[in-house]
């Protein structure tokens, strides 16, 4: 296959960096929005990434870079996955061809890759929180410079973006947020608040409100006091007999709605905030995936490609993935049992949902980007009769830990977390990398926890949860499942909480918690190959609570335990097996090989596992290991 060209930048070659941006020509500053979306374009289709969403905030970045300083000035970007354009002007586009990949450049903001990332994203919904933070700062220390949050509108959807929304005002320190309307999240937004976005969006009184804001800040200029003009403001406010509006009901003054494709508009509206003395939150209309006709027909197919995205190609069948799977068991679980419902924050396509939602729209919620109320919100309705699967991402679940613990298992509700990528996630790195699910919730009082191996285990445990009254969480990677893993055909699963021995070996047992298993196996037969003393190789598959009858046993006739898991070590699911040869005073040794103590950088998933030492080479080591030191 011919190898695409890479777009021409003559106009992006010729400025280099924001530096110089306030030379450009209009003509010249609109033909390198263009060069900057062909450079997007080619490197995310390439390496893979968030296209639709760059595409989309290409104006509103050169605008803000050439109205504010981003070496001086602070520029938060929500989430930060619209934020590639910031990057090629930030004095990183010599590297932005190794964008996501290992070593290279991340694809969010990150501090110790350049000075002029204010603040490290990933996960949504901070912008506000972290802008009041370095306002405050900045006015203890009596600097002066600005404080520039870009915010989606699917991201100011969540309960973070609103309790920081509320401080604005009584934090008394100025912040300009620019909201960023492309009326969606990765889907079609959703929500009474986006109702209200999409009225202020289309009324016109806003729009002649442009002029108003212009004298206000020309008499300002003039000498008049904040309060004089503050005052003129609300008057002036009452006068028109705008609509309801949120922003102003909680003090925030509210300008917009502009044109985020235009450049002379942005330029002037954000000059003149910066020169405002309160904070403001500016409302820009963008459209997701602009200037890209495939992004901007499906942004939500568009809103991440990836990596060898030829854009117009037909898709390409894939292999069934753990999300699919999950989601198609759903459906039958929902077939065969009127209370079964399913519900999502926003993740609708990743975790594989838009099928089970045509087919049954009335059981099947989307909340938006709000985990915590996802999780209250499915305990809710399980205590109310109905049994609800939450399929969540293993990071995004972070932010609902106290709703896991306190509304749903304690007291013990019928809510199944299908948590989805769980373990290392690949190149969008740090950030999202599911590693905390097992350590969390290991120690969740009354929580069945499992890990499948295969897609005949995992329909397994979804239909055990259904037949028991209990809070159940079962956690599979990113990528694809095979139908059955070192199974024989007609022989019956494994019984509901026990662990499985797939193979009797001595001395050594490998246990292995859902997507380990294969490794461990590889292990056995690697060691086969080299004709060694064969390990027993172990499929944990129930993580809690712990077959105590099964372990003790293996305690017994094992001299070392070595667990992998794709997760932290620490307060890991080897750990707990160390706690309990502990408890029972057994000599047997317990390791565990996982996730050290560090966050894990973009790369493959391949690549990530190679790194912390999640092969069949480094396991057998292990096994040397303890066979040198019993010599
Ligand atoms: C806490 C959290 N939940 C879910 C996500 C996944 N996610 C990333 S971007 C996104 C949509 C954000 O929509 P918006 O803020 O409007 O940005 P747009 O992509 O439309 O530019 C979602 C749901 C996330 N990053 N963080
Ligand atoms: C920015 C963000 O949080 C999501 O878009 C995330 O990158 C999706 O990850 P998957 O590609 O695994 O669905
Ligand atoms: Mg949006």
């Amino acid at each position: 296959m011919e190898t695409p060209q890479r777009p021409p930048t003559p106009i992006l070659d010729r400025v280099g960096s924001y530096r110089k941006l306030r030379e450009l020509s209009p003509s010249d500053l609109e033909a390198l929005c263009g060069e900057l979306r062909g450079v997007i374009q080619d490197v995310t289709c390439r390496n893979g990434g968030h296209l639709a969403s760059s595409l989309g905030a290409v104006e509103l970045i050169v605008s803000l870079l050439r109205v504010f300083d981003p070496g001086r000035d602070r520029i938060l970007f929500d989430v930060g996955h619209q934020a590639y354009a910031y990057k090629l002007l930030t004095d990183r586009r010599e590297r932005f061809s190794t964008l996501r990949r290992k070593g290279g450049i991340s694809g969010f903001p990150r501090r110790h890759e350049s000075p002029f990332d204010a603040f490290d994203v990933g996960h949504s919904s901070t912008s506000i929180s972290a802008a009041l933070g370095f306002a405050k700062a900045r006015d203890l220390k009596r600097e002066r410079h600005e404080v520039v949050a870009v915010i989606g509108d699917g991201a100011l959807l969540n309960g973070l973006a609103f309790e920081g929304l509320n401080n604005v005002r009584s934090a008394g320190s100025k912040v300009l947020i620019v909201l960023n309307d492309n009326e969606m999240s990765i889907n079609t937004r959703i929500g009474g608040m986006a109702e209200h976005l999409a009225k202020l969006s289309v009324h016109p009184t806003y729009r002649r409100f442009k002029q108003f804001i212009k004298e206000q800040c020309r008499t300002l200029r003039r000498g008049d006091t904040v309060e004089e003009v503050l005052g003129r403001w609300k008057t002036k406010l009452k006068s028109l007999l705008l609509p309801p509006n949120i922003f102003e009901e909680m003090d925030i003054t509210y300008w917009g709605p502009f044109d985020g494709h235009r450049l002379d508009e942005l330029e002037e509206i954000f000059g003149l905030a910066r020169d405002y003395p309160e904070s403001l939150l500016i409302h820009v209309i963008t459209r997701k995936g602009k200037g890209c006709p495939e992004a901007e027909a499906q942004p939500a197919t568009f809103h991440g490609v990836g990596a060898g995205t030829v854009l117009g190609a037909p898709s390409q069948k894939k292999a069934p993935d753990w999300s699919r799977v999950a989601a198609r068991v759903a459906e039958r679980l929902a077939e065969e049992d009127p209370r079964v419902v399913c519900c999502t924050a926003a993740m609708k396509e990743g975790t594989k949902l838009q099928e089970f939602s045509r087919r049954f729209p009335h059981r099947f919620f989307d909340v938006g980007i709000s985990e915590g109320h996802l999780l209250t919100f499915a305990a809710g309705m399980a205590a109310g009769g109905l049994r609800p699967l939450v399929c969540i991402y293993s990071t995004f679940l972070q932010r609902a830990m106290d709703q896991w613990v306190h509304d749903i298992c304690l007291p013990g509700l019928p809510v199944l977390l299908c948590v989805d990528r769980a373990g290392l996630v690949g190149e969008d790195g740090e950030t999202h990398q599911g590693l905390l699910d097992l350590p969390w919730g290991r120690v969740i009082p009354g929580l069945t926890f499992m890990a499948p191996r295969d897609q005949a285990d995992l329909e397994f445990m979804m239909r055990g949860w259904l037949a028991r009254e209990i809070p159940g969480a079962i956690r599979y990677p990113r990528g694809t499942v095979p139908p059955s893993l070192y199974r024989n055909e007609g022989s019956p699963l494994s019984g509901w909480g026990t662990p499985e021995t797939l193979h009797q070996g001595e001395e050594t047992c490998l246990v292995g918690v859902g997507s380990t298993t294969k490794l461990m196996m590889d292990a056995l037969a690697l060691s086969r190959e080299r004709g060694e003393t064969l390990p027993t190789v172990v499929d944990a598959r129930f993580l809690k609570p712990l077959d105590e009858t099964f372990y003790r046993d293996l305690l017994r006739t094992h001299r070392q335990l070595v667990v992998a898991e794709e997760a932290y070590v620490s307060g890991g699911f080897g750990e707990s097996l160390a706690a309990f040869a502990h408890r029972e005073g057994s000599p047997c040794l317990v390791r565990t090989l996982g996730v050290g103590d560090h966050f894990v950088a973009h790369a493959s998933r391949a690549e990530q596992w190679q790194e912390e030492g999640l092969t069949p080479e480094h396991i057998l080591s292990f096994l040397h290991v303890w066979a040198t030191a019993s010599a």
